[in-house]
C-alpha cells in the first residue's frame, strides 16, 4: 500500500517505520524542513525516534505531495491541533482512501473524539476512520518489543485491511468495531495516568496504585458505556491494556508530567519541563465536560482537572476522592 503520515512526532515516525517494515511506501509530512532533511540524509527522526525509520520512508513538508495516491492516511499530531492541520486536506483525499487516527485525545470545546472531527473536518464518510490505539509506547515499538494492538473501525473489512498493512513480527494487530470504546480508553487513560504520577510521586503505594487504575478503568466505562460503547473493549488492549502500560511505565509523558505535578510543580513549571506533547492535560478538561454532559461520575478525572488547572494541591485531591460518600462497587 502507499501510506502518507501526517505529523513527524515520536509516535507518527515510529508508526511509519511500521508501516515501512509491513511492507508499504510511505511519506512522512512534517512541519519544519530541518526534520525532512534530517531524514533525507541520515534515515533518522533525532530527537523523536532512535534509529533507522526505513528504505521505503520518504519525508516532505508538502502536505499534497503526501497525501498523493495514498490509500492509507495516518494522522498523529496533538489532538488539539487535528482541526487545523486537517483544514486544506479534505480535497485531497483520495475518494476510497482510510483515514487512520493515531491520536488519544477529546477536543477542547467541541467535546469530540478526533474520529469525530476527521468526519466533521474532512466529510469523510465515518465508515471510513480507523482508529489504532492500545498498548503502543513508541520508543518500545521502535525498538522492536512485542507489542499488540487494536484497529478499530465501524467497517470491520476496512480495519482487517488496515490490520494487514500494519502487521509485523513485531507489532500484533487484532480489529474491533467498537470505535467509540477504543476511543475513549486511549483518551480517559492519560488522565488516569496523571493522576497515577502524583500519586507514586508523593510516595503512595500499590495499593493506591491499583485502587487508581481500577477505578480509572471504571470510571472510563462508564463515560464509555453512556456514549455507546462496549463494555468488553474496556477490558481489552484499547482499555485496560493502555491503561496498566501508561500508568506504569516512566516513558508515558502523561505519567511523567503527573510526577511533576505530584513533587508540587506548578502547571507552568510542568509545562517548562516537560516540552512534548501531554494529551491528558488538555483532556481532562473536554473529558470532565463531556461526562458532565451525559450525566456521568468521573470523580478521579474531576480531581486531575482540579490539579491541572484550578491549582488545588494533589494531596487535598486524594482526600476528596477518599472521603466520597461510600457506595456499591
Ligand atoms: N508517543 C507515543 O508513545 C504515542 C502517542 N500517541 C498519540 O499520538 C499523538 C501524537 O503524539 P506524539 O507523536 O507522541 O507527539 P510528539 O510531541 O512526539 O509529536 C507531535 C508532532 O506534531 C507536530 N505538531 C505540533 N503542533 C502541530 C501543529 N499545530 N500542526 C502540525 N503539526 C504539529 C510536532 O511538530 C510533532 O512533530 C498524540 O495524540 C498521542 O497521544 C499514541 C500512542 C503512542
Ligand atoms: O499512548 C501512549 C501509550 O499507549 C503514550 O502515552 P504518553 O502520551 O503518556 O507517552
Amino acid at each position: 500500500m502507499r501510506a502518507a503520515v501526517l505529523g513527524a512526532g515520536s509516535w507518527g515516525t515510529t508508526f511509519a517505520k511500521v508501516l515501512n517494515d509491513a511492507g508499504n511506501d510511505v511519506v512522512l509530512w512534517a512541519r519544519r524542513s530541518s526534520v525532512v532533511s534530517a531524514i533525507a540524509a541520515t534515515g533518522m527522526n533525532p530527537g523523536y525516534m532512535e534509529g533507522q525509520i526505513g528504505s521505503r520512508v520518504t519525508a516532505t513538508t508538502d502536505v499534497f505531495e503526501a497525501l498523493r495516491d495514498a490509500e492509507l492516511v495516518v494522522l498523529s499530531v496533538p489532538s488539539q491541533t487535528l482541526r487545523s492541520v486537517l483544514g486544506s486536506v479534505g480535497p485531497h483525499l483520495d475518494t476510497d482512501s482510510t483515514v487512520v487516527s493515531l491520536m488519544k485525545g477529546v477536543e477542547l470545546g467541541t467535546t469530540l473524539r478526533m474520529s469525530q472531527v476527521i468526519v466533521e473536518v474532512t466529510g469523510v464518510k465515518p465508515d471510513r476512520v480507523a482508529v489504532v490505539t492500545g498498548p503502543n509506547l513508541a520508543p518500545e515499538i521502535a525498538a522492536e518489543q512485542p507489542t499488540a494492538t487494536v484497529v478499530a473501525c465501524e467497517d470491520i473489512d476496512r480495519a482487517a485491511r488496515v490490520q494487514k498493512a500494519v502487521f509485523t513480527p513485531y507489532f500484533r494487530p487484532y480489529t474491533n468495531d467498537d470505535v467509540v470504546g477504543c476511543e475513549l480508553g486511549g483518551a480517559v487513560k492519560n488522565v488516569i495516568a496523571l493522576a497515577y504520577g502524583m500519586a507514586q510521586a508523593m510516595g503512595m503505594g500499590d495499593n493506591t496504585r491499583a485502587s487508581l487504575i481500577t477505578r480509572g478503568l471504571a470510571e472510563t466505562a462508564r463515560l464509555g458505556v453512556a456514549l455507546g460503547a462496549d463494555p468488553l473493549t474496556f477490558s481489552g488492549l484499547a482499555g485496560l491494556g493502555d491503561l496498566v502500560a501508561t500508568c506504569s511505565s516512566p516513558l508515558s509523558r502523561n505519567h511523567t508530567f503527573g510526577e511533576y505535578l505530584g513533587r508540587g510543580m506548578t502547571l507552568e513549571q510542568a509545562q517548562e519541563a516537560a516540552k512534548y506533547t501531554v494529551e491528558g492535560v488538555k483532556s481532562c478538561l473536554s473529558i470532565r465536560d463531556l461526562a458532565r454532559a451525559h450525566g456521568v461520575e468521573m470523580p478521579i478525572t474531576e480531581q486531575v482537572e482540579r490539579v491541572c488547572h484550578e491549582g488545588l494541591d494533589p494531596r487535598v485531591a486524594v482526600r476528596s476522592l477518599m472521603t466520597r460518600e461510600v457506595k456499591a462497587e
